[in-house]
């Protein structure tokens, strides 16, 4: 059972009420000013990363507050518990144990009292002996030939990770080619199989409920193009496999269960790379890379479950979330990766993040009173700053952004890499600094502008600063410091859902629009009028029967 307490109810909220005022009157200018040690203060070391969050609207005393507040929330109690297996998930009545899948150390880790690590170990294994299979060759499909494309159909959680990683990780990438078909819109798997060819592509029925219906109506349009293409139902087990907790669906569906690379129902699907629905990856990278991904957040599991909140990566990020969240009443949290290969990071967490904190009960089944869970958002530097930029740094509302950047490229071609950081340096430092009246005055009188000129021109121009920012550096993209990146923005996720008090791991918010497409779907079957719904649902449903 987790702790159940308001947060707003703590000594630390009351304190940080108070504290707040003190450091809106501030501005990152001062803080930096009153305190040369900031950055070696608030930075922090793990492995090769390196966290600044010294740019942002904190001192010694808001920290010190913010981690009462943590340990008044018991947030020690609850890590100890997701890590040991309590059914942390008590809507669900499940445990949450990703942990478990990327256990390196091979401790047994227990699900009613039986260690799950043989059966983790056991996909695994299998994993290992498909993937060198198919990336030598030696897996023949129907007609003799090898494969030489993947074809992975998922949504949500069977398909944003393992897409987001397979992109990040693609300079490590083998021959094979990697498709993600996830969208009901049949356009995804139509343009996707102008693409393969039946002899030589793998699928990969990749659900955790096996139940999805965009995936099993992708799937079944896959195996209907395969089987009209001039292959037979024999060749289906050459063809398809299937990565899923749900074996009785599998077998209906008429794969081979030995085809199966199996999960649990203590993985939650936006938790789920780091399973056998981490299979493409296998397959994309290797399996030994596969494993330094695990590696990676195993490290990142080890360091949150054992270092003191002071100096916890995934906790001080959170807190840092928190105190932009409910205190300055920010909205929403970019994530600003400075490397392409990362381009679908935000869009992977804005499901880690917004499914598992878009709350708004309590775990004791009470209204809040406060904010939770931010809209999470970004794209990749420098792309975004030629986009949306302009409202971080002059529109009317604050946005905490985190800007992540490898400090070695992976191309590193000509000088775009120094080119490419001294964007990601540059954007934090006009964040925190801004551009006075003075210096936009004195920058114009350089331009030659008369004194009428500058004083209509310069209100524009100028740039108040102060907007936070913590800066991520990674020495290097690897399987390795990708596994424990995502790992940490992981437990960040879980540390602010145990503070604001919600369950961060079921997602009944998804249900009732699946519910309402069910019932919508017959009424579009032939051509009457249909009356049933609101007026605005009735009109487009009609409009839509006379257009189609
Ligand atoms: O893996 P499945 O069972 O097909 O589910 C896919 C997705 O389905 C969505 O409905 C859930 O909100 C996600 O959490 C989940 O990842």
């Amino acid at each position: 059972m987790l702790p159940t307490i308001n947060f707003t109810e703590t000594e630390a909220y009351k304190y940080l009420t108070d504290h707040f005022i003190d450091i809106n009157e501030k501005s990152l200018k001062d803080l930096f000013a009153e305190d040369e040690t900031r950055f070696e203060k608030f930075s922090l070391v793990f492995e090769d990363i390196l966290i600044d969050y010294s740019k942002n609207r904190i001192n010694d005393t808001t920290m010190a507050l913010l981690i009462q507040l943590a340990r008044e929330c018991k947030l020690d109690e609850a890590i100890k518990a997701m890590f040991n297996g309590d059914k942390i998930n008590q809507t669900e009545g499940r445990q949450v144990l990703h942990t478990a899948l990327r256990n390196q150390s091979n401790t047994p880790v227990l699900v009613e009292g039986k260690n799950v690590m043989d059966e983790v170990n056991r996909v695994l294994a299998k994993m290992e002996k498909f993937s060198a299979e198919i990336i030598s060759g030696s897996w023949k499909g129907y007609t003799g030939k090898t494969i030489t494309d993947v074809v992975n159909i998922g949504i949500g959680g069977s398909d944003l990770g393992p897409v987001m990683v397979t992109e990040a990780l693609k300079a490590y990438k083998n021959h094979l080619n990697m498709h993600f078909v996830s969208n009901i819109d049949g356009t995804h798997i139509a343009e996707t199989l102008k693409k393969v060819n039946p002899e030589t592509t793998l699928f990969l029925i990749a659900s955790k409920t096996f139940t999805t219906q965009e995936t099993m109506t992708n799937a079944n349009s896959a195996k209907d193009w395969f089987l009209n293409s001039g292959a037979k139902q024999a060749d289906v087990a050459k063809h398809f496999a299937a990565l899923s907790t749900n074996a009785k669906d599998v077998s209906a569906f008429g794969i081979d269960t030995e085809n199966m690379f199996e999960f649990w129902d203590w993985v939650g699907g936006r938790y789920s790379l780091w399973s056998a629905i981490g299979l493409p990856i296998a397959l994309s990278i290797g399996y030994d890379n596969f494993k330094q991904l695990l590696a990676g957040a195993h490290a990142a599991d080890e360091h949150f479950e054992t270092a003191e909140f002071e100096i916890n990566v995934p906790v001080i990020l959170a807190l840092i979330g928190i105190w932009y969240i409910n205190f300055f009443d920010a909205e929403t949290q970019a994530i600003l990766p400075y490397d392409q290969y990362m381009h679908r990071f935000a869009a992977y967490f804005q499901q880690g993040d917004m499914e598992s904190n878009g709350k708004h009960v309590d775990r004791n089944g009470n209204d809040v009173t406060y904010e939770t869970g931010p809209i999470i958002w970004g794209e990749p530097g420098t792309n975004g700053q030629h986009a949306f930029y302009q409202l971080i740094h002059q529109g009317t509302r604050l946005i905490p952004c985190d800007f992540i950047a490898p400090a070695q490229s992976l191309n590193p071609l000509g000088n775009h890499h120094p080119i490419l950081l001294s964007n990601f340096f540059a954007q934090t430092e006009a964040l925190m600094n801004g551009k006075t009246k003075e210096q936009v005055t004195e920058e114009l009188k350089k331009e030659g502008k008369t004194a009428e000129e500058i004083e209509k021109l310069a209100p524009f121009k100028v740039f108040e600063g102060n907007r936070p920012t913590n800066s991520i550096l990674l020495k290097k993209v690897t399987p390795f410091s990708l596994g424990s990146l995502i790992a940490i923005y992981e437990h960040k996720i879980f540390v602010q859902g145990i503070i604001w008090n919600i369950f961060s791991f079921d997602q009944w918010g998804v249900e009732l629009g699946k519910q309402l497409a069910k019932s919508i779907l017959p009424e579009l079957e032939d051509d009457q009028e249909v009356a049933t719904h609101d007026g605005s649902t009735n009109g487009l449903i009609n409009q839509y029967k006379s257009w189609r």
